[in-house]
């Protein structure tokens, strides 16, 4: 992956479209800039979940997650164990879908921008079927942007990694590498660094999180549906050294799932390829 694969693409710019879906392509990952995701909702969600998450955690989980449904409160206790690792994220976080549990003051904000950006990550979906090469287009069971209309299954996840006091696990990280499981994800920079993307001769780059930039990034069912045209990249959040050990680090992946019974390929829908990986990651 060279450098230039990674740099933000101007949504504003004639050739936007082109250089986003060909960095898609090329790494799995797109980032844009001067997009139409405002910043200052995101920088208001930051701030009030932040606020949320420094509850105690008795407080917090009385919203805990509801097993079968996975909306609510995830504590670190259970926070995921990714694909092939032993050791739990060092992480917790909320899941927001608009019919689930959400604490009532944060509702209305989260809602508008779970509202908003999934309408923009429609948009992003129709350039990326617009891209395609016949070839890929062809397994398409209908259009990209139609796949996800009247899905209740997009989540809106707000990730609290706590600060580092050193006794964590030996080897555990905010986030070990994985692959997302949805089409795309949306994902606003967070507001302290340390995503990182692997690139195809397994080294790991940073991603440009310049605050205000937007990262999109392919998962699983999109690399499914495309027959491996797009690739699910494998990414991960690093721990922090030094003095930002004692930061927390907030983030907001929108992960764009289509409804359960949109079919992926000839081997899957989106409930089956779901349930699989849930049950991989060991929390249905
Ligand atoms: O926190 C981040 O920047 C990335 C989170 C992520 O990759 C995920 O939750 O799937
Ligand atoms: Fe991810």
């Amino acid at each position: 992956m060279s450098q230039s694969t990674l740099q933000a693409v101007d949504y504003l710019a004639p050739n936007a479209k082109e250089l986003f879906v060909a960095s898609l392509k090329e790494t799995g990952f797109g980032v844009l800039k001067n997009h139409p995701v405002e910043q200052a909702s995101v920088q208001s969600i930051y701030t009030n979940w932040q606020t949320w998450f420094n509850q105690a955690d008795a407080e917090k989980e009385a919203s805990l997650y509801n097993k079968g449904s996975q909306d609510g409160f995830f504590p670190a206790r259970i926070s995921e164990t990714a694909k092939g690792f032993t050791q739990k994220d060092i992480k917790e976080y909320f899941h927001y879908y608009p019919w689930g549990q959400c604490p009532a003051e944060l509702r209305a904000e989260v809602h508008d921008y779970y509202t908003k950006t999934s309408a923009f990550a429609a948009e992003l979906l129709s350039w990326i079927e617009e891209l395609s090469p016949a070839d890929v287009a062809t397994h398409y069971s209908e259009p990209l942007s139609s796949m996800i209309q009247d899905s209740e299954q997009i989540l809106l996840r707000i990730l609290h990694y706590p600060p580092l006091d050193g006794d964590e696990e030996a080897g555990a990280i905010r986030a070990a590498a994985h692959e997302d499981i949805n089409l795309i994800t949306i994902l606003p920079a967070a507001n302290e660094p340390g995503l990182q993307v692997q690139a195809k001769d397994g080294s790991w780059l940073d991603v440009p999180s310049d605050f205000g930039n937007l990262i999109i990034n392919i998962g699983d069912m999109l690399q499914e549906a495309s027959a491996g045209y797009f690739p699910s990249t494998s990414h991960r959040v690093i721990n922090p050294q030094g003095a930002d050990m004692s930061k927390s680090r907030i983030s907001l992946p929108l992960f764009l799932h289509p409804r359960p019974d949109v079919v992926l390929s000839d081997k899957h829908t989106a409930k089956s390829y779901l349930t699989e990986r849930l049950t991989e990651l060991g929390v249905i």
